[in-house]
């Protein structure tokens, strides 16, 4: 798979040859929350979004297909957004819903109920004295974040989420993110899985669409290796931000801020 250093991505903003694909098409557009729709702030549930882009997402769901794709939790994210009539793949793509349907998540989710509440638990209790910890519950996963934890204490988190995948060897997997883990089932789903998924079910697999999808975190990859051939991946960030330093990316253009999101928004709205 073809990767990029993140410093070596041709911006989207006015970019001649993302204009032609995109005018050529009818896009259906796939976004990412945090650090997409919302700056990245300290404490997740401050992460509110503009009336601005919550008024942009709007103008352009009603002239094109446009889905949530969030490792959040899949309500958290409807408050968060206040709109509840786009279709949202939370916790990492382990939970989609769409208006019309409802839940049309893969079967296989619904098993580990009990696996996602016993790892929450447990890494409630064993944070409970690492101050600044915060550990976020969702419908199909869990994150623990590190972000206001002591930079000296940061290896007792990774300890205690080492420990807990060898205690659910085989069973649970760890996705680092922007000082972060997120821990979910190990099955063979992910953000690129539920992207080309929601294209199948969405009847969006034609010549004449063309998935946009725009994302900043790591797990954001999948979804943009998910989509090369077929569709366009947006990477949100700047290389010189000390989270994206050294990464590379299976995205095709950038966009440096939540303010270039908006603007690119607002021009496929038109
Ligand atoms: O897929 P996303 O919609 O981008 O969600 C990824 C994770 O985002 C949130 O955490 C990140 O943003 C927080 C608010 O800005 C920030 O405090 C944190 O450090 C970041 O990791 C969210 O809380 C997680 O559940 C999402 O999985």
């Amino acid at each position: 798979m073809e990767e990029t250093s993140v410093r070596d991505l041709p911006r989207a903003l006015g970019n001649e040859d993302l204009t032609r694909r995109l005018a050529a098409c009818r896009p259906a557009v796939f976004l990412d929350y945090d650090g997409v729709l919302t700056p990245i702030v300290s404490r997740p549930e401050d992460a509110a979004i503009s009336d601005g882009m919550r008024t942009v997402v709007r103008d352009l769901a009603s002239r094109c297909p446009v889905c949530v794709v969030t490792g959040r939790d899949r309500a958290v994210v409807q408050q968060l957004m206040g709109v509840d009539d786009l279709v949202v793949a939370g916790s990492h793509g382990f939970d989609i819903w769409t208006p019309q349907r409802g839940s049309v998540s893969d079967d296989r989710v619904a098993r580990f109920a009990d696996l996602v509440a016993a790892v929450t638990e447990r890494l409630r209790t064993e944070t409970e004295t690492i101050p600044g910890a915060l550990v976020e519950p969702k419908r199909a996963s869990v994150a623990v974040h590190y972000r206001l934890v002591d930079p000296a204490d940061r290896n007792r988190i990774e300890a205690i989420v080492q420990t807990l995948l060898t205690d659910h060897h085989g069973e649970l997997k760890v996705t680092p993110g922007k000082m972060v883990y997120e821990l979910a089932p190990a099955i063979d789903w992910d953000k690129g899985r539920a992207v080309l998924y929601l294209v199948d079910v969405l009847g969006l697999d034609s010549a004449d669409t063309v998935p946009v999808y725009l994302g900043d975190d790591i797990t954001d990859e999948d979804a943009f290796r998910a989509l090369r051939g077929r569709g366009i991946g947006i990477l949100v960030g700047r290389p010189d931000d000390p989270e994206m330093a050294g990464r590379n990316t299976a995205a095709e253009f950038a966009l440096a801020s939540v303010d270039e999101v908006e603007r690119f928004l607002t021009t496929l709205a038109r």
